[in-house]
């Protein structure tokens, strides 16, 4: 079944968001403050805790089945000379996650994640949006509604990762576009471009927001014709997430970066989610603080791919292990004062 019929379909979704179980979450608080520790002392694990009970609505919740979704797309504006890499790398990465060979990969292993890769229309990059939108209405609502398809039923936690070279000059297009501040705000060195090739950047998000100044009115329309197609897939597989109660867990600045024109009119649309890390580039910082996320690791990544949603999964399992398996003050006979 299709997910979002058309774009006023997908922004209707955006205005009707269910929220967290208020219930599930109470219980959750008061068997933190049950265990035999003193309270609060587990910091951010009990917050984790609490959090991951509200969306899967249950007391002690789980995390028996979690899926890690990269989408990948390439862009016509890598022809601009916006990254270090060529647009031929994002195939070829493409067929070392399907064998295996990924820092994903192994993350995602070493994290207990069943890891999905989603290539959409690599041989068709999408346009330069300096020249053009970057994808039709058609073309954005299909990868959409590909990344919301790619959402496995019966999930307990959905991680989120991208690959597409070039990428990182799109993402800050979209901030850009959806916050404020200048374009030199959100370009960074990507995957280690030089001052020269970041100004490039710079000037290429000043063209994009030129050309299509009037026209960035909605969600949509700011993914359509600034964004890519497995960005637009996360924005799908974000929304689809929300709508079925599923906690997420983002990645850096690319993967953030989806969230950016949503974010713009739904400030909400963030609650279900956990910010795995915070990247080294630059704008991740600017973009966490927009969306008001705080980090659970900083760790000097910048690589993208989910690699710092899946490695920051193993502190959901530590906090979900120490909610479920420690004894309360009750049940250990120790004294509450
Ligand atoms: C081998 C390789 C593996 C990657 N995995 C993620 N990225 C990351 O780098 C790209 C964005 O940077 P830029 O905008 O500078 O191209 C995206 O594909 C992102 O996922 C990679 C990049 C490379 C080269
Ligand atoms: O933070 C990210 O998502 C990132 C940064 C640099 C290169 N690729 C991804």
């Amino acid at each position: 079944m299709t997910a979002f019929a058309s774009p006023p379909a997908f922004l209707a979704a955006l205005a009707a968001l269910p929220q967290p179980d208020e219930a599930a979450r109470t219980a959750a608080i008061a068997r933190q403050d049950s265990l035999t520790k003193p309270r609060g002392s587990l910091g951010r694990l009990e917050d984790i805790a609490i959090f991951m009970a509200g969306w899967q609505g249950h007391a002690r919740p789980r995390l028996d089945r979690v899926s890690g979704i990269i989408f990948a797309g390439n862009h016509g504006v890598v022809a601009r000379g916006v990254s270090a890499f060529s647009a031929a790398v994002t195939a070829q990465m493409v067929a070392n996650f399907e064998r295996g060979g990924g820092a994903a990969n192994a993350l995602c292993a070493a994290a207990g994640i069943d890891l999905a890769i989603v290539p959409i229309d690599l041989d068709r990059p999408t346009a330069d949006f300096t020249l053009a939108p970057a994808m039709s209405e058609e073309e954005c609502l299909a990868a959409l509604n590909i990344g919301a398809a790619a959402v496995p039923k019966g999930i307990d936690l959905l991680i989120l990762g991208e690959m597409g070279i070039g990428n990182s000059t799109v993402a800050a297009a979209l901030c850009a576009a959806s916050f404020d501040g200048a374009a030199a705000d959100w370009v960074g060195p990507g995957t280690g471009v030089d001052a020269s090739g970041i100004a490039r950047k710079g000037e290429a998000v000043d063209a994009g927001l030129a050309l299509h100044r009037g026209s960035l009115t909605t969600p949509f329309e700011i993914l359509r014709r600034l964004g890519g197609r497995e960005l637009a897939a996360i924005a799908g597989a974000l929304v689809a997430a929300r709508l079925r109660g599923v906690p997420v867990m983002l990645d850096g600045f690319i993967c953030c970066s989806a969230v950016a024109p949503l974010a713009a009119i739904c400030p909400d649309i963030v609650a279900h989610c956990l910010a795995g890390h915070r990247s080294t580039e630059p704008g991740h910082t600017r973009l966490l603080d927009a969306l008001g996320l705080d980090p659970l690791l900083s760790l000097g990544m910048r690589l993208g791919e989910g690699s710092g949603a899946a490695t920051a999964t193993m502190l959901v399992r530590a906090a979900l292990t120490a909610h479920d398996g420690m004894a309360t003050f009750a049940e250990a006979g120790v004294s509450e004062a």
